[in-house]
């Protein structure tokens, strides 16, 4: 069964601009046997697609099917409307350094989190179909969209894939991408040095707000009180809100009842852990991305030993492949199997911030002030690294909140930590120990 949604997105992204403009109003619905079936808002995108697109389309849809593919149109008319703003300029090969200066931008996304290196699969269909016509229409289709589900099933990852789409596809539109610890610290700051007006325009004049783990939002009532506003604002100008949320609305049970219920107004939408399948699938993805060479056998012993969360999945498979590049051998099963009982002992109990921090500062012999201070002797500094790129693979916190717990940190310290780290741990063995070595005694304690 092909990927409904992903084919679709093909389809359009391979179009040329005034098709695209037409397909932007559809919705893929279902394949039976060799024919897609595809609703339309109306009775002329039906019309023009039966009768003008359809060769192209049925030509593209073939190739990619590798089968001769027909198309079946029908009339929804709950569709969106087409959008008002003019079609999109073709998407340039580097979308985002071609973006155009002039345009106010607040955008620090992950490269790496588009829709292209998302794999769709049952536990996150919905959730990626409706990302993907959120992105496609701006403030037309589902608004606000919330995300929600447990870590590191690719909440995330969504998010920045509609950050990248929207401003590649739609120079004019502006997009603020931003985690709700940043938008909470952001008002704090705002409120202290009397910057308020400031706050508020950066985040309402945008067209499309993307805001992470709106759950931190709990308790927190003043944020609360200025994020409803800025929450109305957008949506009454019927700019695109989206939120993601450890869990759905109705258990944000700290938020303020009127808040949650404007989550409630739009589409919500679960992840679910992935089955089998998705995980040899993402897993064979980020193996063709890193250029990596792992049979299918090792793909599915890591994706069977790892079974719900998809940052621990990319997080074995770095390893892995880590210890294969330092051996300088191909990654083979006996390998993985090595890393993987190192990394997952069948007795392993989870563990938290505290335990990672106190194994790490014991193994490195330095001090817990050391660990969270700021001395940057090689030494402190990579245990340090380490402490939090292990917080990181071995927890369920965000970036922030492992920022907090070394000494109040940017959660942008912690990104770089993590990303030196992998980047590290196939070409310094002594680091790829130590790694190993103090995830053992973690895993173990
Ligand atoms: N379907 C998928 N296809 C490819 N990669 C995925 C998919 N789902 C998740 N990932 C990858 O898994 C990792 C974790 O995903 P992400 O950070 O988006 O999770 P999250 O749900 O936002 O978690 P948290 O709530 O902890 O922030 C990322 O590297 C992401 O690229």
């Amino acid at each position: 069964m092909p990927d409904l949604a992903g084919l679709w997105n093909d389809v359009i992204a391979s179009a040329d601009v005034p098709t695209r403009a037409w397909l932007r109003r559809t919705q893929p619905l279902d394949m039976h046997g060799s024919t897609l079936m595809v609703a339309v808002g109306d009775e002329t995108t039906r019309e023009r697609i039966e009768t003008r697109l359809r060769p192209q389309i049925e030509e593209r849809l073939s190739s990619l099917c590798g089968q001769n593919t027909h198309l079946a149109v029908m009339i929804n008319p709950e569709l969106v409307a087409e959008p008002e703003s003019p079609p999109a300029p073709e998407p340039t090969e580097e979308p985002r350094r071609a973006a155009p200066r002039s345009r106010p931008q607040d955008v620090r996304l992950n490269p790496r989190y588009t829709f292209e290196s998302f794999v769709a699969g049952s536990s996150n269909r919905f959730a990626h179909a409706a990302a993907a016509a959120v992105a496609e229409t701006p403030g037309k289709s589902y608004n606000p969209l919330m995300i929600y589900g447990p870590s590191g099933l690719g909440k995330t990852h969504l998010l920045h894939a509609i950050g990248h789409y929207v401003t590649s596809y739609y120079e004019q539109l502006r997009v603020k991408y931003v985690s709700t610890e940043e938008l909470t610290n952001d008002f704090i700051n705002a409120i202290s040095s009397n910057r308020t007006a400031e706050f508020r325009s950066s985040y309402r004049d945008v067209d499309v707000l993307l805001v992470d783990d709106i759950q931190f939002l709990e308790s927190k009532i003043q944020t609360q009180e200025e994020f409803f506003h800025t929450f109305n604002t957008l949506h009454n100008a019927q700019k695109q809100i989206v939120m993601t949320s450890d869990r759905p609305p109705k258990l944000l049970e700290a938020l303020e009842p009127r808040l949650r219920s404007r989550f409630e107004w739009g589409l919500m939408t679960d992840i679910q852990p992935p089955d089998l399948e998705t995980r040899i699938a993402i897993l064979r993805k980020k193996v063709a991305s890193q250029r990596l060479t792992a049979g299918t056998q090792v793909l599915e012993l890591i994706a069977s030993r790892i079974p719900t969360n998809i940052r621990e999945l990319e997080g074995a498979l770095t390893r892995v492949a880590a210890l294969a590049s330092l051996n300088q051998q191909e990654i083979t099963v006996a390998l993985a199997e090595q890393v993987l009982n190192d990394l997952m002992p069948d007795d392993a109990t989870p563990v938290d911030a505290q335990a990672i921090m106190d194994a790490a500062a014991s193994y490195f012999s330095i001090s817990m002030d050391d660990l969270i201070g700021s001395s940057r002797v090689a030494t402190i500094a990579t245990a340090r690294q380490i402490a939090m790129y292990l917080c990181r693979e071995l927890t369920d916190m965000s970036l922030p909140k492992i920022g907090n717990k070394f000494g109040g940190r940017d959660h942008s310290t912690v990104l770089h930590a993590v990303r030196k780290i992998n980047e590290k741990i196939g070409v310094d063995r002594d680091l790829f120990n130590q790694v190993t070595e103090l995830t053992n005694q973690i895993k173990q304690s």
